[in-house]
């Protein structure tokens, strides 16, 4: 059965591409930059920025949208999503926004219509939260942190 996640364009999104797999069996849809064609976001070397796409989603239940950095954006200018992966809950009915932000030695320009990340649609599990007075033993145990190697 497959899973259907709704896609709502909003007026300043209506005429994006609608997000899609662009390879068989890509896990990422990239999402684009619904910012005004007249108006390209300039990133400066360490400057964060909240950018539109235009879009609301409607994830069904026990579901998530990740939002997740482009590698290539990633590695050839350094720009990468600040919050990643950023999550997108079920119940969310606002725009979805990428918090990008720009790691490089140089600006970066954003233009109308540019994929700027890629969203992947996960399951998620909510669990029972209770609270107890003692956790079991492990061979770990509270090993952590780099515990099990000298390797970095
Ligand atoms: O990269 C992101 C991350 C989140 N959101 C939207 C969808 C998500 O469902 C909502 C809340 O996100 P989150 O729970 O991460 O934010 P918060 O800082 O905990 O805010 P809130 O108090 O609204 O939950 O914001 C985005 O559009 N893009």
């Amino acid at each position: 059965m497959s899973v259907v996640l709704g896609v709502l364009r909003l007026p300043h999104g209506r005429d994006m591409r609608i997000p899609i797999y662009e390879t068989e069996h890509a896990a990422g849809l990239d999402i684009m930059a619904a910012i005004p064609e007249d108006k390209p976001l300039n990133l400066a070397p360490g400057q964060r920025e909240l950018v539109s796409t235009g879009l609301v989603l409607e994830v069904p239940a026990g579901f998530e949208a990740q939002v997740r950095p482009r590698s290539g954006l990633a590695l050839k200018h350094g720009v990468t999503v600040l919050n990643s992966p950023g999550t997108i809950d079920a119940d969310y009915r606002g725009e979805v926004k990428v918090l990008l932000i720009n790691l490089g030695q140089v600006a970066f320009e954003i233009r109308r219509g540019d994929r700027i990340a890629q969203l992947v649609v996960a399951p998620v599990s909510q669990v029972e939260v209770v609270l107890v007075e003692t956790v079991t033993d492990t061979g770990r145990g509270e090993g952590g942190f780099g515990s099990t190697g000298s390797s970095a």
